[in-house]
């Protein structure tokens, strides 16, 4: 086994234990990094201390040879600053172990009793945070300073008591979002500022249905997750209990269907009468799941510029174009088709046309309403896009939306697929004879799946589950899926190291 830049004196013991155990032990024992009876509990301990030691240095060295420091967690960052020492790799990269490093951590020193009773009751933290957006704390904060505003005075505006008001904000100030300054009186943070909006309070609640156009899509993005998959996770043991619903792949046979009570997907949901708020966060909301996204991860792990002049990229179920708006700008020698449903192309043409102005009338960029599940109607694609799509459904309505882009495609037309690839929690033979596929095991005891550094693809993986009897895959069941669906994976970009979502892109020729 290699010795990466986390070989410290202690892994170099536990790598030369690891050694004699597996050559004493198990003749089909590979040289698994993660053999837990190798190191006992105080190893252990010591070994992910010294991983957040050696992480913390690394993020040291490199924010001073960039001369950045680290804001601090009691101050409000704008998100136009971007927070460039948190942006550097090295910084990402070490954050990323000491978040895997700390959890595990936890999970070893406290009672376990504790720590799962903990993990049961953390619901209580989504409804918090939900409920500090509906009720606009963090706008109302933003002028208040270090200072902040008593309870009373920030639930001047929704009308909540604010007795209650202040037990919520409580609640997330015990987890760092938002600062308790003095009894009941709140104040911004780090953490609660990227709450805010950007908004004026007045124009949210006079203009309920556009609180969110404009904006960097967070608060969306929290507004659709504390909502529309909350509720349908409150109902997934009850529907996974359920001998039909259990069994089911289809999308109107959901925890979400039980708990909105409805017998139509969450798409049509959210055209139905009393649900345009949904429909348009929503659209803001894929906004928000792309800037909490490293910037311009689209562009990274395919060879957009390689493309010729004129090339046309499809983007299949693209919502509002989000995605395609940054490729446009940065590769303005391409051409795109963004396709959805109709109601959420109509929200798009806003958008275009605020974000890039002109671009629907050069005919770079043409907005259409198609179904993927109907025959694909262009068949000069060069790309076809397909983004946070296949994890939306169950097998065998991604291999319909497959086969229609399998028979519109040339023989040159490429699919990008990007979705999150699912890590096992445990070591897994990868596919090792796709390019890109295997990425390096994370220092010894991380689980390889990098634990709490991680667990927002697993979040995102029970969100399908609950929304619409679909899945995040791992790199297995996506070849499985694409070889049904009439491709083959040629490459895979695993991204730099991050804590966001969906940067992955598996890159897959016609068969
Ligand atoms: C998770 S969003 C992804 C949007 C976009 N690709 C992105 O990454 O931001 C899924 C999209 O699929 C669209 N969609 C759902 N059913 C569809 C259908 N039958 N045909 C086309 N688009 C559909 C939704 O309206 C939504 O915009």
């Amino acid at each position: 086994m290699e010795c990466s830049e986390y070989c410290t004196p202690l892994r170099q013991v536990y790598l030369m234990k690891l050694a004699v155990h597996t050559a004493a032990n198990s003749p089909h024992h590979t040289t698994s990094p993660h053999p837990t009876p190798v190191m006992n509990t105080i190893e252990q301990l010591k070994a992910l201390s010294e991983i957040i030691q050696t992480s913390i240095q690394r993020i040291e060295e490199a924010t001073s040879s960039h001369s950045l420091s680290l804001s601090s967690l009691d101050t409000p960052v704008s998100a136009e600053t971007l927070e460039a020492a948190y942006a550097l790799p090295d910084v990402v990269a070490a954050g990323v172990f000491i978040t895997a490093a700390a959890g595990q951590l936890t999970s070893i020193v406290r009672p376990p009793a504790m720590t799962v009773l903990n993990y049961a009751m953390q619901f209580h933290v989504s409804t918090a945070i939900g409920t500090a957006v509906e009720t606009y704390v963090a706008e109302i904060l933003r002028d208040a300073g270090p200072e902040g505003l008593h309870a009373e005075a920030i639930a001047k505006y929704s009308g909540v008591d604010f007795k209650k008001l202040a037990r919520v904000l409580r609640l997330l100030a015990t987890n760092h979002v938002f600062r308790e300054v003095s009894p009941d009186v709140f104040a911004q943070n780090r953490l609660s500022s990227i709450l805010d909006s950007g908004k004026s309070v007045e124009s949210m609640i006079k203009s309920p249905e556009t609180r969110f156009t404009g904006t960097l899509g967070v608060t969306a993005t929290i507004g659709h997750v504390t909502d529309e998959a909350f509720k349908a996770s409150a109902y997934l043991t009850e529907t996974l209990l359920d001998p039909v619903y259990g069994a089911s792949g289809r999308p109107d046979q959901t925890a979400f269907s039980k708990a909105f009570n409805t017998d139509v997907d969450m798409w049509q949901l959210y055209e139905s009468p009393g649900n345009a708020h949904r429909l348009v966060r929503f659209g803001s909301a894929m906004d928000g799941f792309k800037n909490m996204s490293p910037p311009n991860a689209i562009l990274e792990g395919f060879d957009w510029s390689g493309l010729s002049e004129g090339s046309l990229v499809v983007d299949v179920g693209g919502g509002i174009g989000a995605h395609s708006l940054t490729l446009a700008k940065n590769h303005p020698h391409l051409k795109f088709i963004v396709q959805d449903r109709e109601a959420v192309v109509k929200n798009g043409l806003k958008y275009w046309n605020q974000q890039l102005p002109g671009a629907i009338e050069s005919k770079q960029v043409q907005l259409q309403a198609h179904s993927f599940f109907d025959p694909q109607p262009v068949t000069t694609a060069a790309v076809f896009l397909i983004r946070m799509i296949l994890h939306d459904w169950s097998d065998d309505y991604c291999v319909k939306i497959l086969r229609h882009l399998r028979a519109a495609a040339t023989a040159d037309t490429r699919l990008v697929v990007v979705d999150q690839i699912m890590s096992y929690a445990c070591d897994e033979d990868t596919v090792k004879d796709i390019p890109g596929a295997v990425h390096p095991p994370p220092p010894a005891p991380l689980l390889p799946n990098l634990g709490h550094a991680s667990l927002i693809s697993y979040y995102t993986d029970h969100q399908m589950l609950g929304l619409f009897n679909a899945q995040e895959r791992t790199l297995t069941q996506a070849k499985e899926l694409l070889a049904q669906g009439g491709w083959k994976i040629i490459a895979v970009n695993h991204g730099a190291a991050h804590f966001g979502f969906s940067t992955q892109k598996t890159i897959a020729v016609p068969v």
